[in-house]
């Protein structure tokens, strides 16, 4: 901490000069933004009043032309207004705190070293010439990310800049006064960051400008990867590097890129909530949230009852799992099936030329298997395979028509020759029955092109189960009966219009491939959250659909809270794109959860892992046995004593919704509480009870985890869902049990936690 008088007199006659400059800019832009309004509302006016005194009836060609004007000086008035607004909220959010951070960076060949100041936007006076604040994103803000005292480079368009930092500062200003300043001569200020992360937590995920870490940093700018693969623990900060990633991308890119070009998948409504402050506090526009399923949701057919990822969620933790689901469920994740699925489309492709077949009628020769197949094959060589079949069916008719009308003619030609009549008195019964015959000639070929022609993706997909055996080459018999099996399931549900959640990437791929794509093309750069929780198939339909976007994907494969339906490994991502597109970046610390708390988590993992961890300290874990006839009054009261502490987001974490159901009804009798037990619901903050799934990537100051007993989580697949469950605490976390404890928590060494029995 800064306490030298001098210093402290600098550093706020700086402020004052700052702050002045933000006031004079404010009121400018203010005059400006209501001069362009009033000056648009005018033209508004001008524009009807020419309209309306316009002569009505005479043809007036200078009109459009002016009302064209009219429109361009309009849309021109929007944009400077819009301009100005931006400007004046972005000067408005500076107002009060203008920067955090300061540099003071001497060029090589230079005499003097300039001062860096750091905020969250840019602030310069005279035309851009003197920078008073630079944008935290700016080339050279980078050395405050990324450097200690001594040498520094940073990069710029025109190359690497190379100097000596001389100085690195922080400081926390509120309210227009510096509260604080320290001089680090190392990373950020750990203090710092524990006196950020110490506090009670907001209901929407913050920004972390102030204190982005050095490793942070380098995801955040990396530039020369296509495909950034970012692993790191719980509380790393994933989350917020890939939306300040999307932050520093519309500023480096502002002239080719705006905020609906980024699109990010995140695993759920909830999710897509929490992340939404954060651009908007960064004053950029909020970037394309959606969760896959509903991003392609437009692919599929309203005849089919589609399950979403939480029903099989609710499916799989209610244990009651019917064996060839739980069978299906895997085999469909793997990337066995994946090359199932790519050796299938190949010979759906290939078997076109056993599909096609002459169109003869009544001896005539239309055109022949090879023509049909050519033309399908070079004629429309650009187009998708679906749309080839329906422009090949086009043609077809076309020429079927064509046919038609020829054999009329004929007919009726010979009755005319037969008849010895003129073609004025041939009866119009004569002409109906020409037609008709006609018609019923060709009428099998009409047949013949629907079947040479139909398209089915749901067709497809149980066809491919119903011949999966040459497709999957099995190794043994077994092999080949688990194959029959999983096939019978699947066509049984599809008869049944049911599209379970396993089937549904599948499907998308085929029809990806097959088929066309959503509008992709307006994506230029696509984020991938809680990247572990999606299959190879998933990634393959990334791939093809995003063939263009540069991509972000982070994730923790420890918090795959989908036992059965997951990634398995970070590799098989960077398989999937092209290798030399993809990069890898590994995140060691964490940030989130207090000291104990981490500890206490990383037991439960039960693996060697060389983490870090900000040195926040905090209580232990408290394992609480709870008799059941009072279970729920004991969490109530815990709930109360938390918010007495002063915790606001308080979490009761239950494994499935059904669980939660029971438990609202019983806790909400002794304390508010809001229960969320579907995706689409909203989080407010104050004290929930949620589902252990909708509750991944969230956090809270307290989480109390339902129930750990063993009947809960007992088998090998949850125990990384009650890792993630347990790593959503900041301060304080809570875990119950009526008789047994899973042994999941048994093994935790005791020193970990503390141990309340309550009978
Ligand atoms: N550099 C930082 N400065 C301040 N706070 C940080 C920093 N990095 C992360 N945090 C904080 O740590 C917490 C965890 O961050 P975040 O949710 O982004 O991590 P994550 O890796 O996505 O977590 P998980 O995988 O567990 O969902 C958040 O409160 C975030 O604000």
């Amino acid at each position: 901490m800064i306490t030298d008088k001098n210093t402290w007199e600098l550093e706020k006659d700086y402020l004052r000069r700052v702050i002045n400059e933000i006031s004079i800019q404010l009121n400018n832009g203010v005059n400006a933004a209501s001069n362009y309004k009033k000056e648009a509302i005018e033209m508004q006016k001008n524009m009807w009043e020419d309209v309306r005194c316009a002569p009505t009836n005479s043809f007036d060609l200078e009109a459009p032309a002016q009302m064209w004007q009219y429109q361009m000086d309009l849309n021109n008035q929007a944009r400077k207004y819009k301009l100005s607004t931006d400007k004046v909220s972005r000067l408005e959010k500076m107002y009060e705190s203008p920067y955090f951070g300061r540099v003071d960076f001497i060029e090589n060949g230079e005499e003097e070293a300039e001062k860096i100041y750091i905020g969250i936007y840019t602030l310069s006076t005279n035309n851009n010439m003197d920078i008073l604040v630079y944008d935290w994103r700016a080339p050279i803000s980078s050395m405050f990310y990324d450097y200690e005292i001594g040498e520094c480079s940073y990069d710029c368009p025109a190359g690497s800049i190379g100097g000596k930092l001389l100085l690195k500062r922080q400081y926390k200003i509120e309210n227009m006064n510096i509260v604080y300043m320290f001089d680090s001569s190392l990373s950020i200020n750990d203090e710092m960051l524990k006196d950020i992360l110490g506090k009670s937590t907001d209901n929407r995920m913050k920004t972390i400008v102030t204190s982005i870490q050095r490793e942070q940093n380098a995801v955040i700018r990396n530039s020369q990867n296509k495909i950034l693969i970012v692993e790191g623990p719980a509380g790393s900060g994933k989350t917020s590097i890939a939306l300040h990633r999307a932050a520093y991308l519309l500023y480096k890119y502002r002239e080719n890129m705006k905020s609906d070009n980024i699109l990010v998948f995140s695993p759920n409504h909830v999710f897509e909530d929490y992340i939404s402050n954060v651009l908007p506090e960064l004053g950029e526009e909020n970037i394309r949230r959606s969760t896959f399923i509903d991003f392609f949701e437009n692919m599929f057919d309203s005849r089919y009852r589609i399950e979403t990822m939480n029903q099989q969620m609710e499916y799989i933790l209610a244990r009651n799992l019917d064996k060839r689901r739980l069978r299906s469920i895997k085999f469909k994740a793997s990337s066995q099936f994946l090359n199932i699925l790519k050796r299938y489309m190949q010979h759906i492709e290939d078997g076109m030329s056993t599909k096609f077949k002459n169109l003869i009628c009544k001896g005539t020769l239309i055109i022949s298997a090879d023509e049909i197949l050519r033309t399908f094959k070079e004629d429309y060589f650009h187009f998708s395979f679906a749309k080839r079949l329906e422009k090949l069916r086009q043609r077809l008719f076309y020429l079927l028509e064509q046919h038609e009308e020829k054999r009329i003619k004929e007919l009726l030609d010979n009755y005319i020759k037969e008849n010895n009549l003129q073609e004025e008195a041939l009866p119009e019964e004569e002409k109906k029955l020409a037609e008709r015959k006609a018609r019923e000639e060709i009428e099998p070929l009409k047949v013949d092109i629907m079947q040479m022609t139909y398209f089915d993706i749901y067709l497809l997909y149980i066809d491919l189960f119903r011949n999966i055996e040459n497709f999957a080459k099995p190794v043994d018999e077994k092999e080949s009966d688990g194959f029959i099996s999983i096939a019978n399931y699947t066509i049984r549900q599809l008869q049944r219009n049911i599209i379970n959640y396993e089937d549904v990437a599948p499907i998308i791929l085929l029809k990806t491939v097959l088929d066309t794509v959503s509008d992709t093309k307006s994506v230029k750069h696509v984020i991938i959250d809680e990247a572990q929780d999606y299959t190879v198939i998933h990634y393959e339909i990334i791939k093809k659909a995003f063939e263009h976007s540069n991509m972000t994907i982070l994730g923790d494969l420890n918090q795959s809270v989908n036992g059965y339906m997951n990634i398995g490994s970070f590799g098989a991502i960077s398989e999937t794109f092209n290798a030399q597109d993809a990069n890898s970046i590994s995140l060691t610390k964490s940030y989130r959860s207090s000291k104990e708390i981490a500890d206490f988590c990383r037991e439960i993992l039960n693996t060697q892992n060389n983490l870090e961890q900000l040195n926040r300290h905090g209580d232990k874990p408290r394992i609480i046995k709870v008799d059941k006839s009072n279970s729920s009054r004991r969490i109530a009261e815990d709930i109360i004593n938390l918010k007495e502490k002063g915790f606001k987001l308080i979490a009761v974490i239950c494994k499935t919704a059904g669980q939660c159901e029971e438990l609202y009804k019983s806790v909400n009798s002794y304390v508010d509480i809001t229960l969320i037990s579907n995706q689409n619901e909203i989080y407010r903050g104050g004290v929930v009870v949620i589902p252990s799934y909708l509750a991944k990537g969230l956090e809270f100051d307290a989480v109390l985890v339902n129930s750990i007993e063993d009947s809960d989580y007992s088998k090998e697949e949850d125990r990384r869902l009650l890792y993630t469950v347990c790593t959503r605490a900041l301060h304080e976390l809570y875990l119950y049990y009526i008789e047994n404890i899973s042994d999941l928590i048994k093994n935790v060494n005791e020193r970990y936690y503390t141990h309340d029995i309550l009978i």
